[in-house]
């Protein structure tokens, strides 16, 4: 198994491996071995998130893989983001810890604002999505402008070695741009030919800002998919280039981000897919293909979180 990977540099000259590892589902009993068997394939970038309520378990896998003596701690590349119920600055610090102490680690590489809008303000032992009496999520008080600075601050005590955005669109970037010191060096944003994110790429790029691609794979297990929906990992104009390259569609739709200078983090608990997910090195895909798969785009948006479009930063409102 070919253990290599590319790497970028940030605005900031810190250098990430483009292929990463998701944890979004991975559920608590199989995490902690489905990223033991990461590292032990050569991921070094694993994607975390305090909501997906695993980093405890991520820890593990992570210490054991360090005192093993697999890698150590400078090898990895540990991102992780700051929920939407803590937007209030005083508390961002306080958050950030737990996530820490979480993963058993001393500091992050990337902590990410995982969302421009605010839900109602909570503390570390409450809910994660707070709704009202009719089961509508509630909106607070919080501004992701006030809580970029909070995250400055991270930066600059060493608890963090980079900050970024998630699922901002242009106008919500732009706005971060304008009141920051230091900039954020990735916006992670749902990507894949159904959805390819040119515009905002483009935009992304102007401004030293990598796109980082989630659900790369067109998240299949998301908890709301459908039967009847889409199935991009079995779309029959992406099976013909696989076949065409010997190759599987999961690892075409991740060369194709790699090819784009996108970062990409595939999630999964299988074994044999961490391992082939990650063996993209060997081969290159033809422009035309790229040009092929470009035309894919169908708006096909799956993660849009639209019981919150009435939120005053619900991010998908805007052509991008
Ligand atoms: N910032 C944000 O708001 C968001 C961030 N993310 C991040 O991005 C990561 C990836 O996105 P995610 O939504 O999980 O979805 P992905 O697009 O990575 O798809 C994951 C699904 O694909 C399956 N799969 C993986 N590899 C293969 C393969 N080779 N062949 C067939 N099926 C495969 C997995 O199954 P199995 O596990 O059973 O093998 C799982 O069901 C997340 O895990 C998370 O870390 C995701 C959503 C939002
Ligand atoms: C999966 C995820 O990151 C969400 C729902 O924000």
């Amino acid at each position: 198994m070919a253990s290599k990977n590319q790497f970028i540099t940030f605005n900031n000259g810190q250098k990430y491996p483009v292929v990463g590892f998701g944890t979004w589902k991975s559920k608590p009993g199989e995490v902690e071995e489905a990223v033991k068997v990461a590292i032990d394939t050569g991921y070094r970038h694993i994607d975390c998130a305090m909501v997906y309520d695993n980093e405890n378990e991520i820890g593990k896998a992570i210490k054991e893989k360090i005192d093993e003596g697999v890698v150590k701690r400078e090898d990895l590349f540990i991102t992780s983001k700051l929920w939407n119920t803590f937007h209030q600055p005083d508390y961002v610090e306080t958050v950030l810890k737990k996530t820490l102490s979480n993963l058993q680690i001393e500091y992050l590489d990337l902590y990410l604002i995982h969302w421009p809008m605010a839900f109602k303000e909570g503390k570390l032992e409450d809910e994660w999505f707070p709704k009202d009496a009719d089961g509508v999520t509630l909106e607070g008080n919080g501004s992701y402008i006030e809580t970029w600075k909070a995250m400055e601050n991270l930066v600059t005590k060493g608890l963090v070695k980079s900050i970024g955005i998630s699922n901002f669109n242009k106008k919500q970037i732009e706005n971060i741009l304008s009141i920051a010191t230091i900039k954020p060096v990735v916006n992670q944003i749902e990507c894949h030919p159904y959805l390819n994110q040119k515009k905002l790429k483009d935009f992304c790029e102007q401004n030293n800002i990598f796109v980082t691609a989630y659900s790369p794979l067109g998240s299949p297990d998301r908890p709301w998919a459908k039967p009847e929906d889409p199935s991009l990992l079995e779309d029959p104009k992406i099976v013909a280039i696989a076949k065409k390259y010997g190759k599987t569609t999961a690892q075409v739709l991740i060369k194709y981000q790699v090819q784009r200078g996108i970062i990409v983090i595939p999630k999964s608990v299988t074994k044999s897919r961490i391992e082939s997910n990650f063996d993209i090195w060997d081969f290159v895909l033809e422009q035309g293909d790229i040009d092929a798969i470009d035309t894919f785009d169908c708006n096909g948006r799956v993660l849009h979180l639209n019981w919150n479009s009435h939120f005053k930063d619900y991010p998908f409102h805007d052509e991008y």
